[in-house]
């Protein structure tokens, strides 16, 4: 049995102040929800606002990136024990917005994805494919490379600990979703990838589907066998609507 996760990716969006006034309302709104893990990635300013106000609450709170080194002379940068001190349990890595943007490669989520790991930090592994990628009919072969460089290198006991998140990166943002059927059928073949890593993982591992994910198709989504979650960019932003999508069962 996996245990359903509903993050929220905030990106470069909510000052502390909007923050911490979205997190109480959003307690408010899903107040008596049991049954999934409900996490919230704000900026890293916004963290330790947010992180006070979801004290008393189930909500957890993840970064949005990290370095794998524990310190060192890395300007900008943000350490696994930083975010475990401003109240983290997770951390998103690998988004596509950071490979495409930042130059980020998949040696260097697997280097991050290692530290989170030993920093006691529940690692959210993003992967997928563009939409030139998918046209050319490779989006398999491009998951499987990233699933591979990122998390080949796991016992199976960290790879269990791992949360993947499967976002086309054409629906990201865009108001396209891929279709539930065709965003199963990547997270099953996801699961094949991580069974081919490590067989007494996969089935375990939580498999996250981002990508225009809002009120009205997260419960479509969440009925599909290999869809543990929801990684949420814009619908996250606003209490109302993510409450909407961590209580997805009643959509
Ligand atoms: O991390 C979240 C994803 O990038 C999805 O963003 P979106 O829900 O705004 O499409």
């Amino acid at each position: 049995m996996r245990t359903p996760v509903i993050a929220g990716n905030w990106k470069m969006y909510l000052t502390p102040a909007e923050g911490k006034a979205m997190v109480q309302e959003l307690q408010t709104l899903t107040a008596g929800v049991t049954g999934r893990e409900i996490v919230l990635c704000p900026p890293f300013v916004t963290l330790p606002a947010v992180a006070e106000a979801a004290q008393e609450s189930a909500i957890g709170i993840g970064g949005q990136n990290m370095h794998p080194a524990n310190e060192g002379a890395f300007t900008g940068e943000i350490a696994a024990p930083m975010l475990r001190a401003c109240g983290c349990t997770y951390v998103i890595l690998g988004h596509s917005e950071r490979r495409q943007y930042f130059g980020e490669t998949d040696a260097a989520v697997a280097a991050k994805t290692k530290a989170a790991l030993a920093g006691q930090l529940v690692p959210i592994v993003c992967v997928g494919e563009t939409l030139d990628e998918r046209e050319q009919g490779i989006t398999q072969a491009v998951i499987e490379i990233q699933l591979r460089r990122a998390l080949g290198g796991l016992t199976a006991a960290e790879l269990t600990g791992v949360i993947v998140a499967y976002e086309p990166v054409w629906a990201i943002g865009t108001g396209r979703t891929a279709s539930p059927a065709d965003a199963q059928d990547v997270c099953a073949f996801i699961r094949t990838v991580l069974a081919a890593l490590q067989a007494e993982a996969a089935p375990k591992v939580r498999i996250l589907y981002g990508g225009s994910v809002k009120p009205d198709n997260i419960r479509e989504l969440m009925a599909q066998s290999d869809i543990d979650g929801a990684l949420v960019g814009g619908a996250s932003l606003q209490a109302a609507s993510f409450a909407k999508i961590v209580r997805f069962e009643e959509q």
